[in-house]
């Protein structure tokens, strides 16, 4: 459950009143999701999404993000468009949290990953990446490689519990991705620009077997085009036993590459930034895993899942066949 915040009836009716979106109906916290908390805010003239913003993201970064997802939806992407306010803001103040309110897409993220679901988030992605090169504000990722040696430190004196021997192969993790990574030493650059960031089956909303939308982008950044495949080839390349799938990432590299074709340094990067984003999402889930409180709202999500994840990345040694 991911409602963080509670908000009081006439906080809410004085906030919507603000809008030019009709009146109030109905506003229901949402239980899925994480890191806000979201609602859907059903008026008499639609359906909207209400997010407060809580935990990791930082208020001043939420014009960034805010802008990115009004850019992309003006392209054509089918992506939550933030609603302005009658004083042409997007970004307002509720229950004492920053709000905003963004379009409604209709849609179900799918529970059994299919390849041909893989082969549309591809492409789905490469499109992303097109559409966003004219949004030429950039944002760092906060959760690239810099991040993740202080997150392993505040993990350092429990991780063993979670698992015996997870701390030290994590640093071994980070010695051996550290330098690999693109732009280090003899590593080229690779292509960049907008990225997502955070593209798992939980942010892909599909209609008949199609992309219906893509949501969730306060993970999105400015980094490496080929770490954002290399995150879903992560998020929805392996089965529940974390076993892989080359069927999957094979029809994903495809999906992906019948919009955007990979050059051959993004894929020869790939099994490296394949690596650090299981070391990225196993750290994450660690940290949350040891800092949740037993009695919170929302479950962790388990960062073994990642373990099994980073060891398969983690042991290609010569270019993937699948690839
Ligand atoms: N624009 C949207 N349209 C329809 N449903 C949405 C939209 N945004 C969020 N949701 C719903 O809210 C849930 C949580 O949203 P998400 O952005 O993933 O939250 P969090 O940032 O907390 O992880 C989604 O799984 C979905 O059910
Ligand atoms: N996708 C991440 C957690 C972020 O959660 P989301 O609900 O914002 O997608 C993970 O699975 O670890």
């Amino acid at each position: 459950m991911a409602v963080y915040t509670d908000v009081p009836p006439e906080e809410l009716s004085r906030f919507v009143g603000g809008y030019d979106i009709g009146e109030t109906v109905s506003c229901h916290g949402i239980a899925e999701g994480v890191e806000n908390s979201n609602f859907l805010l059903r008026t008499t003239r639609a359906d909207f999404i209400l997010t407060l913003y809580e935990r990791r993201v930082n208020p001043h970064e939420l014009p960034w993000f805010l802008g990115l997802m009004q850019y992309l939806a003006g392209q054509g992407l089918s992506c939550p468009r933030p609603v302005a306010d009658r004083a042409a803001a997007t970004l307002g103040t509720l229950a004492g949290r920053p709000a905003a309110i963004t379009t409604f897409l209709h849609g179900a993220w799918p529970r059994d990953i299919e390849t041909f679901h893989c082969e549309a988030v591809g492409a789905a992605m490469a499109r992303l990446h097109l559409d966003g090169a004219g949004y030429t504000a950039e944002r760092r990722n906060s959760m690239g490689p810099a991040a993740w040696p202080p997150l392993l430190d505040a993990c350092r004196a429990s991780g063993d519990q979670v698992q015996h021997g997870l701390v030290a192969e994590l640093d071994d993790a980070l010695a051996f991705v550290g330098p690999s990574w693109p732009g280090q030493g003899a590593h080229p650059a690779l292509p960049r620009g907008q990225i997502h960031g955070d593209l798992f089956p939980d942010n892909v909303f599909f209609i008949d077997g199609r992309v219906s939308g893509l949501i969730d982008f306060y993970f999105a950044c400015t980094d490496w085009f080929a770490y954002d495949l290399a995150i879903a080839l992560n998020a929805w390349c392996f089965d529940a036993h974390v076993a892989f799938c080359p069927d999957r990432a094979r029809a994903m590299v495809r999906g992906y590459e019948s919009v955007r074709p990979l050059g051959a340094e993004e894929r020869a990067a790939l099994p490296v930034l394949a690596t650090g984003a299981a070391v990225r999402f196993l750290l994450t889930r660690l940290y949350d895993w040891i800092n949740t409180p037993p009695d919170a709202l929302v479950t962790p999500k388990n960062p073994l899942d990642y373990l099994g994840r980073l060891r398969f990345f983690r042991a290609l040694t010569t270019p993937p066949e699948w690839l």
